[in-house]
């Protein structure tokens, strides 16, 4: 039996199972694709999301979820897809430490992943493992420091022990709701400043929407019950300090072609995180009321309802107050 089971090999999930099976764990690795775990079986590679990397021995490809029997299973699939699949598999996953990696708000519930983990698995141990982590600098064996939450102490701290290794070091929190929305906030704000530099609006027109934003991500947070000392650490803070600033960011990425001019952004078949949280939390904050233009005005450009242009001209236009 494994000591981690990871559902989805795509570039995040299959990273941290070499992080993992490197320090010594058996990880089992699980790819909705059998030509894709074929593959991998193969090459002892995953050339399709995390080119160049060797998979250790002690990782094992499984051909079925239903396989899986690991106590601890990470869920390293697209924050969209996460409810779908738990509601599939509750049976299976009932009663297990349910940690899950992805980073988004679902458009359907307005749920983060904790939340979507404890509504289709009841009886599971909600956790999540968020903070600033290239999928390629963690399998390169990089020093990488996250988030890992869970309201739960005692699974938290065994939690901690388990995933943490020599280079990656996990912070312990009970505040799932503050590290889920860090981590998926700061999505929406990377976008926003890919889409500023783009249009050639210039470095310190980021740093000031990285400050707004994250004033704005903590507003939000802060009305759902997160703690300001969680949006100030890894998965929120550190987290946003990486993807707002680095081209390997898929977010800041996307923005950056569009504010470019390149209507298709990072094009389909990319995961753009952000997308679909700037529009799920836009629709939540215009029905609750808080105030969040940036976020706005990034799923009006996305959704290709205004440009660039149009969306700074509105952001310079509002009213001064405090800061
Ligand atoms: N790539 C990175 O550096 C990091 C990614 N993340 C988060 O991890 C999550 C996954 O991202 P990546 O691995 O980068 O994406 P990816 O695009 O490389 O891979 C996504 C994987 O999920 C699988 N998948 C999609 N829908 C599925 C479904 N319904 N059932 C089973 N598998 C499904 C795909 O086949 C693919 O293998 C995202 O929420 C992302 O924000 C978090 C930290 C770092
Ligand atoms: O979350 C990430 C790094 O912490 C990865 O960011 P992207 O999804 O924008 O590539």
């Amino acid at each position: 039996m494994s000591d981690v089971d990871i559902i989805g090999a795509g570039a995040f999930g299959t990273a941290l199972g070499v992080t993992l099976a490197r320090d010594g764990r058996r990880v089992c690795l699980w790819s909705r694709n059998p030509g894709h775990r074929d593959e991998m079986r193969e090459s002892r590679r995953n050339d399709r999301r995390l080119p160049g990397v060797e998979l250790p021995p002690s990782l094992n490809i499984a051909d079925d979820p239903a396989a899986l029997r690991a106590d601890t299973v990470l869920l390293a699939i697209p924050a969209q897809t996460l409810d779908g699949f738990l509601t599939e598999n509750r049976k299976l996953l009932a009663g297990r430490r349910l940690v899950a990696c992805a980073k988004g708000i679902d458009l359907r519930s307005g749920l983060g992943p904790t939340g979507i983990i404890a509504n289709a698995v009841p009886d599971s141990v909600p956790a999540i493992l968020s903070g600033p982590s290239f999928a390629v600098d963690l399998a390169n064996g990089l020093p990488t420091a996250l988030t890992l939450a869970c309201a739960d102490p005692a699974a938290g701290t065994a939690l901690q022990t388990l995933l943490s290794t020599a280079a990656l070091r996990l912070y312990l929190t009970s505040d799932t709701v503050g590290a889920e929305l860090g981590g998926a906030l700061k999505n929406v704000m990377a976008i926003a400043c890919g889409l500023t530099v783009g249009a050639g609006l210039g470095e310190s027109a980021r740093a000031a929407l990285m400050t707004r934003g994250y004033a704005e991500m903590g507003r939000f947070a802060r009305l759902r019950g997160a703690r300001p000392e969680t949006l100030a650490g890894l998965s929120g803070f550190g987290d946003m300090v990486l993807t707002c600033t680095s081209e390997k960011s898929r977010n800041y990425a996307h923005g950056l072609a569009l504010g470019r001019g390149d209507a298709s952004g990072t094009g389909a078949g990319t995961t753009v995180e952000g997308v679909h949280t700037a529009r799920a939390v836009a629709g939540i904050a215009k029905q609750e009321g808080i105030d969040m233009p940036i976020t706005t005005l990034v799923n009006a450009v996305v959704s290709g309802k205004i440009d660039v242009d149009r969306a700074k001209e509105l952001l310079l236009a509002r009213p001064l107050k405090e800061e």
